[in-house]
């Protein structure tokens, strides 16, 4: 990170509800009529207010990277795993929308947030197209494969609870729902704050990963490799996956980090190819 990005970041806001405060800052627009139905709008005020308050948003320098592989795939459905307040469920949504598809899911632990992004994907435009679920990412992504709704990964951006990105994969993975040829999974902050386990297995030869799985099922978040702050983040006690996590050790991956250029973090590309 470049002193002055460090410096300006370190100046944001973080005041207990800031959230909400967004969400009034939106909706006391005096242009809000044309606001409404306009995603890039609602997008450019949260960008706006990001000015002054810290937002965990993929924010507009990282978030063209996913947008170029929406236009590229175009995906039917698209999956996230953390919504937060709407920031990226309203980027992509619009973009998966604009490529044909039929549904975006932003999965969202935080009831508290899932409101607020709810009502901006609203005045975004994009209710009935985006639809986020509160819960669990694990435990949502399981009832998406039980109901059928989703019966492959197309795009998954994974940006949540930070030692819970592997094991995500994994449980897609045994889940039959990474397909070679079809499969991307964008992962976000995977420099800062980082994810070292992550990049590791995405990377990892097929008989690196065989040998790892020798070692039976994984039952609990390994903190390994994060901070403290990262590892106590969001979850709470709850620090262990609801599931025994095999994986599919001999899915081929081909991963790539996306960092704009001069920017403090980026986002790793994945296609599953085998
Ligand atoms: C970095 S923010 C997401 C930012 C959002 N993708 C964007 O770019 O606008 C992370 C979000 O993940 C949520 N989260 C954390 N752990 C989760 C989990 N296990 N399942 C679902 N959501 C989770 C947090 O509550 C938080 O809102």
């Amino acid at each position: 990170m470049s002193d002055r990005q460090t410096r300006q970041r370190s100046q944001l806001s973080r005041e207990e509800g800031r959230e909400l405060k967004l969400l009034h800052f939106i909706l006391n627009q005096p242009n809000i009529d044309s606001v409404r139905g306009n995603p890039q709008a609602v997008l450019d005020l949260i960008d706006e207010f990001s000015q002054t308050y810290a937002f965990m948003t993929v924010g507009p320098e990282k978030g063209p990277i996913v947008t170029d592989l929406i236009n590229e795939r175009k995906p039917h459905t698209m999956i996230e795993l953390g919504c937060y307040v709407g920031y990226s469920a309203i980027l992509y949504g619009d973009a998966v929308r604009r490529n044909g598809g039929s549904r975006y899911y932003s999965l969202e632990l935080n009831a508290e947030f899932a409101n607020i992004a709810n009502k901006l994907v609203e005045l975004a435009g994009l209710n009935g197209f985006v639809q986020i679920l509160v819960g669990r990412s694990d435990v949502l992504l399981h009832q998406l494969f039980d109901t059928g709704e989703v019966k492959q990964i197309e795009l998954l951006f994974i940006d949540h609870y930070k030692p819970a990105y592997t094991l995500d994969l994994k449980l897609c993975e045994q889940l039959g729902l990474i397909v070679p040829g079809v499969s991307v999974i964008a992962a976000d902050n995977v420099i800062h704050p980082g994810n070292p386990p992550y990049l590791e297995y995405v990377r990892a030869s097929v008989e690196k990963k065989r040998a790892e799985a020798e070692k039976g099922p994984v039952t609990s978040y390994t903190t390994e490799g994060f901070s403290e702050r990262t590892s106590e983040a969001y979850m709470g006690n709850e620090n262990a996956p609801k599931f025994e996590i095999l994986g599919n050790p001999n899915l081929v991956y081909e991963s790539v980090l996306r960092q704009p250029e001069g920017y403090h973090d980026a986002i790793e590309v994945t296609r599953c190819v085998g």
